[in-house]
C-alpha cells in the first residue's frame, strides 16, 4: 500500500490509558504504524479511565464493562483522538454506535501465569499447600482454580502490575495469577513461575491481543490500521468475542476460552462456571475459520443446552 501522506497531513492522535502496560502497548502500535507511514506524525494522548481511578473496589463489583475504555471512546466520538489502543480483553464485546474494532494485532501468549512468593519457588500450582493465599480479581480465574484446587484460599487484588507484585513480595499474598502477555510486555518474564495450561486455566476472551478502535466512518484511519492487523489473531478473537457476546449479561461472569487455528480449521473451547467453582460446564466446537462468529455462537448454544443459563442467571442476581 502506498502511504497517503503529504506535508499537509495532520498529526494523527492515538488515545491510550496512562498505565505503564497501556503505554508500552500504545507506543508499540505507534512504532509499527510509523514504519508503514514514515511521513505521518503520530502522537499519543494519555487519558485516565474510570478503571484507573477506582482502585479500592473489586473489579467484579463494578458493573460497567467499559471501565477501561469509556473515556477513550468519548474522546474518539468527540474527535479529540483518532483511534485508541486497548488490551482487547478489556474492550466490551458490544461497542458504542459509531465505533468499530478496526484492527487486532498479533497475539502474545494468551495464557495465565502463576507468580509465586519466594517461599513457594519449589512449588507448582498443583503442589501449593492448603490455605495458600492466591491473589486474583477475576471471576474466571477464581472459578477455575476453586474448581480444581478447592483447598487454596483466594483474595481479591487490584492495582497495576507493579502494585500487585509489590503486594506479593511483601507477603500480602502467597501467589498471584496474572496474564503472561502483560508480564512479557513489561519485561517481567522472569516473574512467570508457571504458565498455566488450558486444562487448568482457559484464558479471557481476547487475552494477549491488542484491539484498536476507531470511528466507523473514518475511512482514512480504517485503511491505515489494516496494515497492522494480524489475520489469524482476528479469526480467533472474533470467535471468542461472539461466544462471550452471546452469553454475557450485565456483569463480569466466569467465562474463559481457548482457540486453536490449524490452517482453515478453528477449534474453540469455552467454559461457564459458578463463582464457587462447583459447577463447571465446558465444551469445544470445530469448524471453518471462514465463519468464526458462527463457531462462537454454536459453542454458546452448546453450553446453554448444558445448563449455562441457570448459572449465569444466578450470578446476575447476586452480583448486581
Ligand atoms: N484486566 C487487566 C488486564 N488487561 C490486560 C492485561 C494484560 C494481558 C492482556 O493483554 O490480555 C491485564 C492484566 C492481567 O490480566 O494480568
Amino acid at each position: 500500500m502506498t502511504p497517503t501522506t503529504s506535508l499537509l497531513s495532520p498529526t494523527i492522535r492515538i488515545g491510550s490509558r496512562k498505565s505503564e502496560l497501556a503505554l508500552v502497548q500504545t507506543y508499540w502500535v505507534q512504532q509499527q504504524l510509523q514504519k508503514h507511514f514514515p511521513h505521518i506524525s503520530f502522537e499519543v494522548e494519555k487519558l485516565s479511565t474510570q478503571g484507573d481511578k477506582i482502585l479500592d473496589v473489586a473489579l467484579s463489583k463494578i458493573g460497567d464493562k467499559a471501565l477501561f475504555t469509556k473515556e477513550l471512546e468519548i474522546a474518539m466520538l468527540n474527535r479529540e483522538v483518532d483511534f485508541a489502543v486497548h488490551s482487547l480483553k478489556d474492550l466490551p464485546t458490544r461497542l458504542p454506535e459509531g465505533l468499530v474494532l478496526a484492527a487486532v494485532t498479533e497475539r502474545e501468549n494468551p495464557a495465565d501465569a502463576l507468580v509465586v512468593h519466594e517461599k513457594y519457588k519449589d512449588r507448582q500450582i498443583d503442589t501449593l499447600p492448603a490455605g495458600t493465599v492466591i491473589g486474583t480479581s477475576s471471576l474466571r480465574r477464581l472459578a477455575q482454580l476453586r474448581h480444581k484446587f478447592p483447598h487454596l484460599t483466594f483474595k481479591d487484588v487490584r492495582g497495576n502490575l507493579n502494585t500487585r507484585l509489590a503486594k506479593l513480595d511483601n507477603g500480602e499474598y502467597d501467589a498471584l495469577i496474572l496474564a503472561v502477555a502483560g508480564l512479557k510486555r513489561l519485561g517481567m518474564d522472569k516473574r512467570i513461575h508457571q504458565v498455566l495450561p488450558p486444562e487448568i486455566s482457559l484464558h479471557a476472551v481476547g487475552q494477549g491481543a491488542l484491539g484498536i478502535e476507531c470511528r466507523s466512518d473514518d475511512k482514512k484511519i480504517l485503511s491505515l490500521l489494516k496494515n497492522i492487523e494480524d489475520v489469524p489473531t482476528r479469526i480467533c478473537v472474533t470467535a471468542e468475542r461472539a461466544f462471550l457476546r452471546d452469553l454475557e449479561g450485565g456483569c463480569q461472569v466466569p467465562i474463559g476460552v481457548n482457540s486453536h487455528l490449524d490452517k482453515e480449521t478453528l477449534t474453540l473451547t469455552g467454559f461457564v462456571a459458578s463463582v464457587d467453582g462447583k459447577r463447571m460446564l465446558k465444551d469445544s466446537v470445530t469448524g471453518s475459520s471462514k465463519n468464526p462468529d458462527l463457531l462462537g455462537l454454536q459453542l454458546a448454544d452448546n453450553l446453554r443446552n448444558m445448563g449455562a443459563q441457570e448459572i449465569l442467571s444466578e450470578i446476575y442476581q447476586t452480583h448486581r
